[in-house]
């Protein structure tokens, strides 16, 4: 089948990708000149696993092409995906503007029956906005061509994108037409072989689903922040209550991570979307402004247990900080807790040596030149002639450090960690004194 994809960022370009990889030919569109110029050299302009392999063999098989040419991509395919950023507006709610300039494109550009296919995460009614866009341009240029507006929802995770993208927990269809649900259906027969994944729906639900799944997993993780932060009161270790509760099949292990703060370009983002949509239904989302605040409180605990630690202050104290972005396996520094800590740090301050295995650049890109901070390219460059050590993001490689060479490297002999990689007794064995979060 032929697919044409608006936006060729995390979710664009995978979902391209993934498409072309499966027999498709795929044309990725992106307004980015740069970006496409760089993606038709094979490029990838963000760290996501597998990803650059996957759209080089893609190309090199002539099943996947990049353009910024509109009327090239509208031409191109029966689908139209639309996988641009829906980013926060002043006052939380989703811009559209990207979502709907792809529309008018789409609908300036048309000559023939087109399916735009939703993959930006947007509020409930955009469908109705697309399609009235849509109509409006057609209606400019005279014409009355058949299209549909489907609401197809991304449920991926950065850093395992191409994992979930081809064995998807399900694939959510909003539509009204059963004619385009079948076409869709079809589409994504190759991701949905073991078993029964596809689940239609009404458009306004699809859209609802999205925002309802994102809330749900960022208020697990809100509830598991504030009984950490109970347990530490009580004496209590938020691990044990952790494993206790996981084990409820009802409850699960998954998303009950207790830790610095949720970030990302979507929890943050998405919560406070859907909070909007409430209050201009004119109903207060109770939860949902409770899971924000705790989220964003949760964020300055870490400087909260440092400065504790050191009553007098952190001015001239040097922290070597094991990473940056908002998640392992990414660069995406977007909300981050990195970015909350390092600007309290620094305020106070303190120096701060950070080491990410992917997210340097990133670092670099939004801090700069930051007096205070220093970019360490070697995780052990970090260690010298700090103080203590903050750990953020839990790569892989920091779950088993040499507890005693840290202890003989850090002045103060002390670890602030902000994802309870360690068991507590190994880092007290070593001489070194340990907070974590919830224990
Ligand atoms: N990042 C993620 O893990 C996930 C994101 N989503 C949702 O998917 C949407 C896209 O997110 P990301 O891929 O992270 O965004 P992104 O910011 O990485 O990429 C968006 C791309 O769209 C391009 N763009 C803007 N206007 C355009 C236009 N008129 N025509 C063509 N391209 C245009 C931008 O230049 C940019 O390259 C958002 O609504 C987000 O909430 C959904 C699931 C997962
Ligand atoms: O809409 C989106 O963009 C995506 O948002 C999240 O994916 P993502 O933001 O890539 O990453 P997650 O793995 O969900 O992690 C989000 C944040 O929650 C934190 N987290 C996660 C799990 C946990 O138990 N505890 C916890 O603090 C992570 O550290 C990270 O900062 C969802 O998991 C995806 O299903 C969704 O498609």
């Amino acid at each position: 089948m032929k697919i044409t994809v608006f936006g060729s960022g995390y979710v664009g370009l995978v979902t391209g990708a993934c498409l072309a990889d499966v027999g498709n030919q795929v044309m990725c569109m992106d307004v980015d000149q740069a970006k496409i110029d760089k993606l038709k050299q094979g490029i990838i302009p963000i760290y996501e696993p597998g990803l650059e392999e996957m759209v080089k063999d893609n190309m090199l098989a002539g099943r996947l092409q990049f353009t910024t040419d509109v009327k090239e991509a509208v031409d191109f395919g029966l689908f139209q995906f639309v996988a641009v950023g829906t980013p926060p507006d002043e006052d939380g709610s989703a811009d559209l503007k990207y979502v709907l300039a792809v529309a008018k494109s789409v609908a300036e550009h048309m000559t023939d029956y087109k399916i735009i296919v939703d993959k930006s995460t947007v509020p409930v009614g955009t469908a109705d906005k697309v399609k009235q866009t849509v109509l409006d341009e057609l209606a400019k240029r005279g014409e009355t061509l058949e299209f549909d507006v489907v609401s197809n929802p991304e449920f991926l995770k950065e850093g395992s994108a191409l994992d979930d993208f081809m064995k998807p927990d399900r694939i959510v269809i909003g539509t009204d037409n059963p004619r385009t649900a079948e076409l869709l259906k079809a589409l994504y027969a190759p991701f949905n072989r073991s078993r029964e994944r596809v689940i239609t729906m009404d458009i306004r639900s699809a859209e609802l689903t999205k925002y309802a799944a994102n809330a749900m997993l960022a208020t697990k993780i809100s509830f598991m922040n504030e009984l950490a932060n109970l347990a530490e009161r009580l004496g209590a270790d938020i691990e044990h209550v952790r494993h206790g509760i996981g084990s409820d099949s009802r409850i699960g292990y998954s998303f009950i991570y207790p830790g610095c703060g949720y970030g990302g370009s979507c929890f943050p983002k998405d919560v406070k979307a859907l909070e909007r949509t409430a209050k201009e239904m004119g109903y207060h989302a109770e939860l949902l402004s409770a899971v924000e605040n705790v989220n964003d409180r949760q964020k300055h605990r870490l400087f909260e247990k440092i400065s504790a630690h050191y009553p007098d202050g952190v001015q001239g104290k040097t922290f070597a900080l094991w990473g940056l972005a908002f998640k392992p396996n990414t660069d995406d520094m977007r909300e981050a807790p990195s970015r909350v800590l390092i600007d309290a740090l620094t305020a106070a301050g303190a120096t701060v040596q950070a080491y990410d295995p992917e997210a340097l650049h990133e670092a670099r890109r939004i801090f700069g030149d930051k007096a205070g901070l220093m970019y360490c390219e070697k995780q052990a460059d970090t260690l010298q002639t700090a103080d203590a050590l903050i750990i953020v993001t839990e790569w892989k490689q920091f779950r088993s450090p040499d507890f005693d060479a840290l202890s003989r490297s850090l002045s103060d002999k002390v670890i602030f960690d902000g994802r309870n990689m360690y068991e507590p007794k190994f880092v007290k064995q070593a001489g070194l004194r340990y907070y974590a979060i919830g224990r």
